[in-house]
């Protein structure tokens, strides 16, 4: 069965999409963050603390490969990192899957994220002016493998079902 894919940035709103999305076209939603907590019972926090980056990228490729593999209909959403990471940009492309990245701007980032940082360990001991030079160069290196998706759609000065409908309409 063929995959929904959400990809992009940390704060772009993959989850808070993919949540929306999975409840109106009735296709369950796995978070692969979340997934890859349960799995091994640790926060992400505690994976880069305890393990550092280089396991939870391991993880995050194996997980990432049991749920394309899965027999069921998927929503996926992806890490902000795992297009960039183990060749995982290359699954994005495939026949079984349908991959859209969430593109949203370093203002809107900066404004999604600066109130929600402390869970997610790459930023979370950054300064305001610090996150917002460390979004701007991130976004920029990480650009190539986002924009491997098949499909993007703008997120800025959209609100949530507006972006969700832009997902229906790929889909359709
Ligand atoms: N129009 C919008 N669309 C999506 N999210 C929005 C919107 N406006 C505000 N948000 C907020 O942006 C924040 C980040 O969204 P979310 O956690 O879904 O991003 P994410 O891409 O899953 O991030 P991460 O990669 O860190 O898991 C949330 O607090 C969400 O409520
Ligand atoms: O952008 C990233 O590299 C990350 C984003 C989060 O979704 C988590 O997967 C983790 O915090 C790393
Ligand atoms: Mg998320």
């Amino acid at each position: 069965m063929k995959k929904i894919i959400l990809l992009g940035y940390m704060g772009c709103g993959k989850s808070t999409i993919a949540n929306k999305l999975s409840k109106l076209i009735e296709i369950p939603f796995v978070d692969l963050d979340k997934k890859i907590e349960e799995k091994v019972n640790l926060s992400i926090n505690a994976i880069f603390e305890n393990h550092g980056e280089i396991y939870f990228r391991k993880l995050e490729h194996e997980i990432f490969i049991e749920l394309l593999h899965s027999p069921e209909q998927l929503i996926i959403g992806l890490g902000g990192g795992t297009p960039c990471y183990a060749n995982n940009h290359e699954l994005l492309k495939g026949d079984n899957v349908v991959s859209v990245y969430l593109k949203a701007s370093i203002d809107t980032l900066f404004n999604r994220l600066s109130h929600n940082k402390s869970k997610r360990p790459l930023i979370a001991d950054k300064s305001d002016a610090e996150m917002k030079e460390f979004i701007a160069k991130h976004l920029f290196d990480r650009s190539f493998y986002y924009n491997q998706a098949q499909y993007k759609v703008i997120v800025d000065d959209k609100t949530i079902d507006e972006t969700v409908l832009d997902i229906v309409a790929i889909l359709a």
